[in-house]
């Protein structure tokens, strides 16, 4: 029997998923995070590396790795609401249609700073959504962090030493892993690899992606220029972009994610993690 994969992929899963050699007996397809949510829920593919909330919606019939995540604690560079007016004074804010994830995490986050925009879904790049009757715009992965560097760049070597500038010509570019950071204190997970209870994926591909993240961290300066060519965006800058990631879903990344899970789907069934690789039950 085969196992299907569907991965989502972004270049801050690239440190996972580049030097990945899928075991015999797997294969795998790729897609944006709403085809892979959407593949995994109706049973096209077995795992996928999915929107965290449609993990937390669908928490009574799948099962996460235990020790592999997207998240972040602080910025993100590439989640990010793109406005003209301060955030209070916004009216109608354009949303992509490749996120359910970054949609629920604005939802909470306007809501928590009681605010109520009107919400609508379109698509194009950042800038000309600006110029066509939004004075916000929702953007997220590759798209949305050349779009971040096309408002605050180009940036010099000392710039990225330590956080990431966020505002330039005319545009305020408002990162909402950080707003998260800000009101919880939390890393914020953006994305775990579930599948459903009942099929869990066969350790050899487990193995594998273990292997391929320690290869692709390990080098992360070349990982970098490869897609830095791609995205046509400095190495140093996307290395920067993807250090800053923790793939791991340790202990802050969950309790992120708990938290994210009460605010967002309230009433959910409990999350369901896979056991930890060498940890041993007691007894
Ligand atoms: C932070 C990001 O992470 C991704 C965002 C996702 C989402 O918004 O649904 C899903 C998978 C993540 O890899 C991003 O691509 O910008």
């Amino acid at each position: 029997m085969t196992y299907r994969a569907g991965w989502i992929h972004y270049t801050n899963v690239a440190p996972i998923l580049d030097s990945l050699v899928l075991p015999p007996g797997v294969t795998a397809i790729t897609g944006v995070p709403t085809q892979m949510n959407a593949a995994l829920l109706s049973g096209e593919v077995d795992i996928a590396n999915i929107s965290a909330v449609e993990f937390i919606r669908n928490a009574d019939v799948l099962e996460a790795l235990p020790d592999f995540s997207v998240a972040v604690l602080g910025p993100v560079y590439s989640v990010n609401l793109f406005h003209t007016r301060p955030l209070p004074e916004l009216r109608r804010i354009a949303l992509t249609a490749q996120s359910a994830m970054s949609v629920a995490l604005l939802e909470v986050l306007l809501r928590e700073k009681g605010l109520s925009p009107v919400l609508e879904r379109a698509e194009g790049d950042a800038e000309s959504l600006l110029g066509s009757g939004y004075d916000g715009v929702l953007r997220i992965g590759d798209s949305a962090l050349r779009e971040w560097y096309q408002v605050v760049g180009p940036l010099g070597e000392r710039a990225t030493m330590t956080s990431l500038p966020s505002t330039g010509r005319g545009i305020t570019v408002t990162d909402l892993a950080c707003e998260w950071f800000d009101l919880t204190g939390h890393p914020f997970t953006f994305a775990v690899w579930a599948y459903r209870q009942d099929n869990p994926p066969p350790e050899n591909l487990v193995q594998a992606m273990r292997e391929a993240r320690r290869d692709g961290i390990g080098h992360l300066a070349q990982v970098a220029a490869r897609h830095a060519q791609r995205l046509g965006l400095p190495a140093r800058v996307v290395q920067h972009y993807l250090w800053n990631f923790r793939y791991h879903l340790e202990a802050p990344d969950r309790l992120g994610l708990r938290e994210f899970a009460d605010k967002a789907v309230p009433g959910h069934a409990p999350l369901k993690f896979g056991q930890r690789p060498g940890v041993k039950v007691a007894g």
